[in-house]
């Protein structure tokens, strides 16, 4: 296994927006993957995923419902700003979990949606379902750093990373045990996300660059990702009726952030909108 390999900076469409510049902000050295590679060795790393608990397989879990929900721990974002403190990460994900979330995603990037991994660590202790860490994952030691600090499931954006890249590193994942997230927004990308033998397919209905919502992305690349593989909606998704307009497109499960993040119940509204499908 290449566990040093650096793949070329990701090549994602965000790049060229301006609010996805990549100058570097307050404190942002000190948390930045070279930063943090800096501190704390990829051997280190390998030893703390060496004693981690087993990831556990997200994939089969999502198989299992009719419809999963992967809810998100989500404190800001590009296209909304500043949504939600979110004082105890670990309160949260707990409320997820009693509401019936099959896995919590946490977004770790600092500067754009005010994540880190001491969130991931907070939420891993505190729930035993699957754990995502939502980043941008374009190198090993972002693999093996995700599964040091517990994660089951690492989220691998086609958008951002070439054809070698994401063979490389969706193959590291499966040697960690963990599932990938492989994100497409378009055709090309879902093709090349099923060419790299992705089993768990994410349609992110958010468009990269315009950060506009297309719900209709959904049921445009379903059909393309073969019936072997998990089917996750993603973003933009309000309420029960549009957890039962996923559903009925064939989606096995659905992330949502903001809805969650922002509402007044998070147990309340993970149970209403997974009893919406059922309804439906
Ligand atoms: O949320 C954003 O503004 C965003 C912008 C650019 C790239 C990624 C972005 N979000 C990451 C996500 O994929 C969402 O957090 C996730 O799908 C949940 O979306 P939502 O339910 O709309 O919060």
């Amino acid at each position: 296994m290449d566990g040093g390999r650096i793949p070329p900076a990701a090549r994602l469409p965000l790049s060229t927006c301006p609010r996805f510049s990549r100058r570097s902000s307050p404190g942002s050295a000190r948390t930045s993957p070279t930063g943090r590679q800096a501190a704390t060795s990829l051997a280190e790393l390998q030893r703390r995923a060496a004693r981690a608990a087993p990831a556990i397989d997200a994939e089969e879990l999502f198989r299992r419902e009719d419809l999963s929900l992967i809810a998100e721990v989500k404190r800001r974002s590009p296209s909304k700003g500043d949504l939600a403190g979110i004082p105890d990460p670990a309160a949260l994900a707990g409320a997820y979990a009693a509401g019936g979330a099959t896995a919590i995603s946490v977004l770790t990037e600092r500067r754009r949606f005010g994540g880190s991994l001491d969130d991931l660590d907070t939420v891993r202790a505190a729930v035993d379902i699957p754990v995502l860490r939502k980043d941008f994952m374009v190198t090993d030691y972002q693999l093996w750093e995700a599964r040091a600090h517990g994660a089951d499931i690492v989220l691998l954006i086609v958008a951002a990373l070439s054809d070698v890249d994401l063979g490389h590193l969706l193959r590291l994942a499966g040697e960690l045990g963990m599932t990938a997230l492989v994100e497409v927004h378009d055709e090309v990308e879902t093709q090349r996300a099923v060419d790299a033998g992705a089993l768990v397919v994410g349609v992110n209905a958010r468009n990269l660059k315009t950060l506009e919502v297309f719900p209709d992305t959904f049921s445009r690349l379903a059909p393309l990702i073969p019936p072997g593989c998990v089917k996750v909606a993603e973003s933009g998704i309000t309420g029960p009726s549009d957890a039962a307009w996923y559903a009925g497109q064939g989606a096995d499960a659905i992330l949502v952030g903001e809805a969650l993040v922002t509402g007044a119940d998070p147990v309340l509204a993970v149970e209403e909108l997974l009893r919406q499908q059922v309804a439906s």
